[in-house]
């Protein structure tokens, strides 16, 4: 089979990427959080793992091999992280109805820095609190660096608070 023809179906046989049925995300309950690279990115519900987000993946990446393969390897790399200053990455989806298709995440429940920042602007922000942010950010960092050799060239962050 060629990366072409279906990227979902090599995800998952060739690259063992594991697959989330669509029937697990409560459709119902799809809350516009934002845009990324390749489409809307929603909050919803999976029965399994509770709150996510759920990235839509643009099915014009059907139509370049190289957009495919690399697209396929960050996903391969993301389902080999497992810390607790990244974003979980717990599989892919598809809605067999509408043909979209779906990377299915752990839900930031404070939303990007940037947002953060700008509602911290009128507030207190300790530099305590700056100062615990920073520090997780570069834990993130160095898991990456350090014990999976990878260098992050387009780091987005996002936060949760528990
Ligand atoms: N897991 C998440 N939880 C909560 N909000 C999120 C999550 N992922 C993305 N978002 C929201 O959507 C926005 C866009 O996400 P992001 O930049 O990751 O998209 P992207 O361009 O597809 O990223 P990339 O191509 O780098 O993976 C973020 O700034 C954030 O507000």
């Amino acid at each position: 089979m060629s990366l072409n023809e279906n990227w979902y179906q090599t995800a998952i046989e060739k690259y063992e990427i594991n697959e989330i049925s669509y029937k697990e995300l409560l459709s119902k309950e799809q809350t516009r959080i934002g845009r990324g690279a390749f489409g809307i990115i929603y909050k919803t519900k999976c029965e399994s793992i509770g709150n996510v987000a759920i990235k839509e993946v643009s099915t014009t990446l059907e139509d370049d091999e190289t957009c495919i393969n690399n697209f396929i390897n960050e996903l391969k790399i993301h389902s080999r992280i497992e810390h607790e200053r990244i974003i979980q990455f717990y599989g892919i989806s598809q809605n067999i109805d509408d043909g979209m298709y779906y990377v299915v995440l752990e839900y930031a429940n404070q939303g990007n820095l940037r947002e953060f920042l700008i509602k911290k602007k009128n507030c207190n922000f300790e530099w305590k609190e700056r100062l615990q942010l920073a520090v997780q950010i570069a834990e993130g960092l160095l898991y990456l660096h350090d014990y999976l050799n990878i260098a992050h060239r387009d780091l987005v962050i996002i936060l949760v608070k528990s």
